[in-house]
């Protein structure tokens, strides 16, 4: 599992003072993006020079509101892998409580947007990631 920390800022809230939901999708991002860096070794301003990995599917439930000042904590596990594409699954949690749960594919795509084979160091790591608890 990879894990990502998030504060919530005030810049994340609503008036109604909770989480608006594309800030969620931007902490996701944040915390895919670092998974690239951290662990792939492949930053995306690396991958987006010859490339780029756009989410194919998506699905998120979000099961209680979080408001600022939140320490968020976000899980990240690699479920499936193949020839171009792989899913993730995310679980936000504050202090041990979730927040909200999201699964997504991502598909490797060449520079005219083509579905094309992870590079082989990607696809090594991705699968030794892939079900690890
Ligand atoms: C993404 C596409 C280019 C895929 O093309 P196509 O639909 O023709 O795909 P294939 O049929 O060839 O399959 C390729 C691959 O995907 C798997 N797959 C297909 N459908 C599904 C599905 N419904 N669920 C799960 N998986 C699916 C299929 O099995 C194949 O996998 P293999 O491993 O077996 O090869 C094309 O669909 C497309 O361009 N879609 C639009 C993408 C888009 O606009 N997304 C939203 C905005 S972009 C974005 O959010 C984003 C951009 C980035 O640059 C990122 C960079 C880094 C991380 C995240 C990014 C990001 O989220």
């Amino acid at each position: 599992m990879y894990e990502f920390h998030q504060k919530v800022l005030f810049k994340h809230c609503d008036p109604a003072g909770i989480v608006f939901f594309p800030r969620y999708y931007e902490m996701v991002n944040d915390c895919v993006e670092a998974f690239f860096a951290d662990v792939l070794d492949w930053p995306f301003e690396a991958m987006h020079q010859k490339g780029a990995v756009p989410t194919r599917a998506i699905e998120t439930e979000f099961l209680a509101p979080s408001r600022h000042g939140d320490a968020l904590v976000l899980e990240m596990r690699i479920v499936a892998l193949g020839r171009t594409s792989c899913a993730y699954t995310l679980t936000a949690r504050c202090d041990g409580a979730p927040r909200f749960t999201h699964r997504a594919t991502l598909v490797n795509v060449t520079a005219d947007g083509r579905p094309t084979a992870w590079p082989t160091p990607v696809a090594v790591t991705l699968a030794q990631w892939k079900d690890l608890p």
